[in-house]
């Protein structure tokens, strides 16, 4: 048997801390970690769940085998008889966008949120085994971010009891919802409830659209595909669909009725719970998406430090650990380092202020549950929030990754290209990130309002209650290591976004209404936001270092790590922390001097540092990013498959190069 030369393993022992007790503060729990491992090898080692051949796929043939893995999919889950937890984890790693995504995260959530009892009891047990499949379609062709704007009509009619599902206009038709196109057979609508001739706004209506014995789109229903997206693979596995209604009639019944409903003669009634509850999918999403940022994140962070250190250019000759003489591995540049290392801290950060915000969203759903709304607020604003942060800060870093792997890294075989692809539109699904952060900005904004008034701020806006303290004081740090000191590197965050803050307040007063206040001053207000909502990572992170973190050097890598985190913040956002007067400019020079250090205190971990996200070589698909890090003949062996290598003359030679050439030869003998 060939011996699997491990190209890494130096790296590997160099480190300074137990990898296996770090895959498990990764995963969040042993037993997560026990879960997720045996599913990821299950997945990796089924040839029916092969991933390797997508970017060469046309979209049909790339659609049908995402349509066959789902199938797949659900087979093995059922044979399997995997626990809704496994089966979380099994879409997961089969990594394949497709309408399950949809379905299980969006549609079923949808109904959960906003169906009654009754209502839920009627359709749950359809959608949970798979007899219809089922699509979210809010987001309109005209109309995206505006939920408000939305344009589509649901008509009450008293006469037969049914509501008139009716597309009025071009711009009202629906546009965007992912396996709309070509698969689902229901949809939650979005649509403005008309009753007794007057409009209620946006509600949601559960709406058969196509046949469930011959697909076929119902009478009434016009819908197809909306076309192919950025990128080879990625999204165009999954059918992002438009969808028209002329005059579909569906049963009272099928509106979503948590939140209000229309009586048998026709009256509009509220119910005693907030009618934002209509937007809870959305809640749900973001939430999940925030986890998903650190996975994105970490996937291509991992590919980028494994390769950087199989990667050698320039340098002094040195000797390797066989004393054969060599190039300087890149990942050792201090450039290389300052550009990789704080996108390695980030996918721990991600991951960390992910589980907090899992917790928050678990909490607001018991609070729901008893009737207790006071939460909603907070939790809009931080999933809201997170979900732009992350989703942006992954999505540069994604790019970043690539680019730190030099020209392979634009190789598809590198796996960075479709990951970039497929995970840039997180920063426009789901709403898009500076709209998201105007929601940030304007809760902020209420926040400050009602300290006036005397009301305690509460949750990640606790620290508002300090603000006379905030906005006076001056940080302490007189040499580097005082950066070390979390409480000092907390209240610098502290003061930087109350000050960003309470200085938009002020300047929000000076214009003639709040709604031109808000709109001259909103790129300020964004900026409020994002210091928010970094200043929640970076307590949440310093926080997950209060718990009892076991494992032999574990606790000291994750403290290595939320230093550099939050260093290469002050580091990029030095304007605001210096415009605010938060740090001085010599203290900001003590953190880059700090933030140097940190990286040369990390370099000899992080190869374990990646290897604890516990990624299966599968799932990471790439050659640069392999656990071995064989690379070269790796990348030899990936140019072979290519399709155009399977003849040795290409296609078309002998109808556009050999009369050329021919034509060429003629021309010159002449
Ligand atoms: C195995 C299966 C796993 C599933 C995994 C699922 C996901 C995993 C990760 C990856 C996903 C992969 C594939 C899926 C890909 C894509 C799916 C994408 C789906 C979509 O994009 S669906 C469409 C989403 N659309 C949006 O997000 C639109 C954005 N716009 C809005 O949210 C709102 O319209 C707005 C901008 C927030 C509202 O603006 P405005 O008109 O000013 O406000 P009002 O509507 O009047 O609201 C006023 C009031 O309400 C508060 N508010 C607003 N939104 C919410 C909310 N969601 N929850 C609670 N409260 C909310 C707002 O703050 C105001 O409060 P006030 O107190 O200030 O009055
Ligand atoms: C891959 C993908 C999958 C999707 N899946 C679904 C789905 O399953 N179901 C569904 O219903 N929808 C889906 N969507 C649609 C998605 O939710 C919307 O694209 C998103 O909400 C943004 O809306 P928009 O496209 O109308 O952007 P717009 O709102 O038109 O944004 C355009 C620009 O205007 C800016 N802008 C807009 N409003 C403001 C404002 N008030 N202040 C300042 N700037 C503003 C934005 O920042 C942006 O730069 C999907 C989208 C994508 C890309």
């Amino acid at each position: 048997m060939e011996r699997i030369m491990d190209h890494l393993a130096h790296e590997r022992s160099k480190a300074q801390f137990s990898v296996e007790e770090m895959k498990i503060i990764w995963a969040g729990s042993l037993h997560a970690f026990q879960v997720s491992d045996r599913i990821a090898r299950l997945v990796a080692s089924d040839p029916g769940f092969r991933k390797d051949n997508r970017a060469v796929l046309s979209r049909k043939e790339l659609f049908k085998s995402a349509l066959r893995k789902a199938a797949y999919v659900w087979k093995r889950i059922n044979e399997l008889a995997l626990s809704e937890e496994e089966a979380s984890w099994l879409r997961f790693y089969v990594d394949e966008l497709a309408y399950a995504y949809i379905h299980w995260g969006m549609f079923v959530p949808a109904i959960k949120g906003s169906a009654t009892e009754e209502q839920q009891q009627k359709w749950l047990p359809l959608a949970n085994n798979m007899q219809i499949i089922g699509t979210y379609a809010q987001t309109e062709l005209g109309h995206g971010s505006n939920v408000r704007g939305l344009e589509t009509t649901a008509t009450f009619d008293q006469e037969t009891d049914e509501f008139i599902i009716h597309s009025p206009t071009l711009t009202s038709s629906k546009w965007w919802p992912g396996g709309l196109g070509k698969v689902a057979t229901h949809a939650v609508v979005y649509a403005r409830l008309i009753t007794d001739g007057q409009d209620y706004g946006v509600h949601g209506f559960l709406v058969q659209i196509r046949s469930l014995d011959d697909h076929f789109p119902l009478p009434g229903v016009t819908v197809g595909d909306i076309g192919m997206k950025f990128g080879s693979g990625a999204f165009n596995s999954i059918d992002n669909g438009f969808l028209r209604f002329n005059h579909v009639r569906i049963p009272r019944n099928q509106m979503l009725m948590k939140v209000s409903r229309v009586t048998r003669q026709g009256k509009y009634v509220e119910s005693n719970v907030p009618k934002q509850l209509l937007y809870g999918a959305m809640v749900y999403v973001r939430q999940i998406i925030v986890a998903d940022a650190s996975i994105a994140l970490s996937r291509a962070v991992c590919i980028a430090t494994r390769y950087s250190a199989v990667r050698r250019q320039f340098g002094p000759p040195h000797e390797d650990e066989n004393g054969k003489g060599v190039e300087t591995q890149v990942i050792d540049y201090k450039t290389q380092q300052s550009r990789l290392f704080p996108l390695l801290a980030s996918a721990y950060a991600f991951r960390f202020v992910g589980e907090w915000l899992k917790w928050l969203y678990t909490d607001l759903i018991q609070k729901l549950e008893a009737n207790d709304f006071s939460t909603l607020p907070e939790a809009h604003a931080c999933t809201a929030g997170l979900k732009s942060l992350t989703t942006s800060a992954a999505a540069d870093g994604i790019k970043e990754c690539w680019k730190l792997c030099g020209g392979h890294g634009y190789l598809s075989s590198s796996g960075l290209p479709e990951l970039y692809a497929a995970f840039v539109p997180a920063c426009t699904y789901e709403g898009d990130n500076i709209v998201l952060l105007l929601q940030v900005s304007r809760f902020l904004m209420k926040t400050i309002s009602q300290l006036q008034t005397g009301k305690k701020p509460i949750g990640t806006t606790a620290y508002m209650a300090h603000v006379e303290h905030l906005i006076q004081c001056r940080c302490t740090v007189q040499k580097a290591e005082d950066w070390l000191n979390p409480s000092v590197i907390l209240e610098a965050f502290e003061a930087r976004a109350i000050r960003l803050s309470v200085a938009c307040a002020e300047n929000l007063t000076k214009f003639a209404t709040p709604l031109q206040g808000f709109s001259e001053l909103s790129p300020d207000l964004v900026e409020a936001a994002v210091a928010h909502c970094q200043l929640i990572v970076v307590s949440k992170f310093i926080e997950k270092l209060q718990q009892n973190i076991e494992g032999n050097g574990v606790k000291q890598q994750l403290e290595t790590l939320c230093n550099i985190y939050c260093l290469n913040l002050i580091h990029k956002h030095l304007g605001d922390f210096l415009s605010t007067g938060s740090i001085s400019p010599k203290q900001a020079s003590l953190a880059s001097d700090q933030l140097r250090s940190r990286y040369s205190k990390l370099r000899s971990n992080v190869i374990a540092l990646v290897d604890a996200f516990n990624y299966t070589d599968h799932f990471l698909g790439s050659v640069l990013g392999r656990y071995d890090g064989n690379v070269y003949p790796k990348l030899y062996e990936e140019a072979w498959k290519d399709p155009l290598n399977d003849s040795i003359v290409p296609d078309g030679y002998h109808e556009y190069i050999q009369p050329l050439l021919k034509q060429q030869l003629q021309n010159a003998r002449l």
